[in-house]
């Protein structure tokens, strides 16, 4: 009899005879974002019914108002990662500073740094929308047993050695790559486990969907505008159809699995565009390259940019590689908004 119904613990361990790349310590610390995953989906489902909804009334170092969620999701996926003791440093989207994780004797034998978005599509939460928490993961720079550095964390995205995200929606999923494929696993709650639903996921070449806010739309870059009005035009296989669900892992799983791209571009109100290189692009960047996809900020690929500070932002255009070349034809043909 064949191997099926793999759940994501057994899925791991076999990946892990396959490719010697991965120890045992990822698979702990997978299976510690498996486990904070199942405590926020737990809350999640259920938000109306606890006090789990609205404001915080706080801001983040980025001066957006913290839902109570992305606070609650912040401090299960931190908790989680420091009761296990399994990595070294956390930087996250509601952190100011990255976190440095203190092992017994003050030092820290573990190589792995993570970088989340603990809840991501904030604005969604009230309004029962899908949502999701994004993470990446680095090996440390530093020599292993002396004090985390800000170096490990402002790794280019082509070093990350897994990302993935979990994405609270009609079912609760959890997809991930560490460099060989992109897989998907939806948790059965009765049991309590992911299961491997969706293996070896790949956008489709071709995609005929666009997400994007176009309510900015007189903010955009001349190149945004041109290329939406190819995607409105009556021509050849177009229009194409609008999505945008306001979380970005709902509209990338989505145009991953039915074909589109992903625009978070500059505009003349977000000069550097909204979304973070750390811990929302690059993973997102790593799982759409990993899945036949592509992501750029319109000219440059997004996992060869040098990070430069921990909440920088970028403009994003991801998805289907037949769209984001077509966006970035349009896009060349105007200079570079900005450097970051
Ligand atoms: O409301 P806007 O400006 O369209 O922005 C929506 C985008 O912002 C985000 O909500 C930013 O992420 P956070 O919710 O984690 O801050 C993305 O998920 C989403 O794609
Ligand atoms: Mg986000
Ligand atoms: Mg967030």
């Amino acid at each position: 009899m064949e191997k099926s119904n793999l759940t994501l613990g057994e899925f791991i361990i076999e990946n892990q005879k396959h490719y010697k790349s991965t120890s045992g310590e990822f698979n702990r610390l997978l299976s510690s974002i498996k486990l904070a995953a199942k405590v926020v989906n737990y809350k999640v489902n259920k938000a109306g019914l606890v006090d789990i909804l609205g404001d915080a009334g706080d801001t983040n170092v980025q001066g957006e108002d913290q839902q109570k969620l992305d606070v609650y999701a912040n401090n299960v996926f931190m908790q989680t990662l420091i009761n296990r003791e399994i990595v070294c440093g956390i930087a996250s989207e509601e952190e100011d500073d990255y976190v440095t994780i203190k092992g017994k004797h003050e030092t820290n034998e573990n190589k792995y740094v993570v970088l989340i978005d603990p809840l991501d599509g904030s604005s969604n939460i009230d309004v029962n929308v899908s949502v999701g928490t994004i993470f990446s993961i680095y090996r440390r720079v530093t020599p292993i047993g002396t004090p985390v550095e800000k170096v490990d964390f402002l790794q280019r995205g082509n070093q990350q050695v897994a990302a993935g995200y979990v994405v609270y929606g009609t079912s609760t999923m959890l997809v991930y790559t560490s460099g060989h494929g992109v897989n998907g696993f939806t948790l059965n709650p009765a049991i309590g486990s992911f299961y491997l639903s969706h293996p070896n996921m790949r956008f489709p070449e071709k995609g005929k969907i666009y997400s994007i806010n176009e309510g900015n739309y007189v903010h955009f870059p001349q190149g945004v505008k041109d290329y939406l009005k190819y995607c409105q035009e009556e021509k050849e296989d177009r229009p194409y159809t609008s999505r945008y669900i306001g979380s970005l892992v709902s509209d990338f799983h989505r145009n991953m699995i039915k074909g589109g791209i992903y625009i978070y571009p500059t505009s003349s109100i977000g000069p550097k565009g909204k979304l973070r290189l750390l811990y929302e692009c690059n993973p997102m960047a790593f799982l759409a390259e990993q899945a036949n996809g592509k992501a750029s900020d319109g000219y440059k690929r997004i996992l060869d940019i040098k990070p430069t500070e921990l909440h920088q932002r970028v403009p994003f255009f991801c998805g289907s590689k037949n769209m984001v070349e077509k966006a970035e034809e349009f896009m060349s043909k105007y200079p570079k908004d900005a450097d970051y």
